[in-house]
């Protein structure tokens, strides 16, 4: 189990690094596009489940979707506090 802060440093740490084997890295070298199509398909699962399927479904589409965001977050180069400061 992990926190979102600490997801975030995994992934900002991949990034950084450019680890090639890392799913991250490849996400981002496919671009802004691509994120913002994955942030849209993930968001529609997150509906799908809550609306079809159960509980643990629709936690694991969230946390895909919240992934997703993430990854779209170290594309834009913001940071967790940009995100807080607008909460
Ligand atoms: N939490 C996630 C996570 N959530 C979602 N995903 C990705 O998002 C996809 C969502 O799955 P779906 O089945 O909905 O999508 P899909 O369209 O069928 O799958 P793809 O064809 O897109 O692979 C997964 O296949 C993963 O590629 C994630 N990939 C990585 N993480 C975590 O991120 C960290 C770093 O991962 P790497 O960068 O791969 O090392 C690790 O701790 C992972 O647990």
């Amino acid at each position: 189990m992990k926190t979102f802060e600490e997801l975030f440093e995994e992934l900002s740490k991949k990034a950084a690094a450019g680890d090639p084997n890392s799913g991250t890295v490849k996400e981002l070298n496919k671009g802004t596009h691509f994120i913002g199509k994955k942030i849209v398909e993930e968001a529609a699962e997150v509906w799908m489940a809550a609306k079809f399927e159960t509980d643990d479904d629709t936690a694991l589409e969230i946390s895909q979707l919240l992934y997703h965001l993430q990854v779209m977050m170290i594309d834009q180069k913001l940071t967790l506090e940009d995100i807080y400061k607008k909460l």
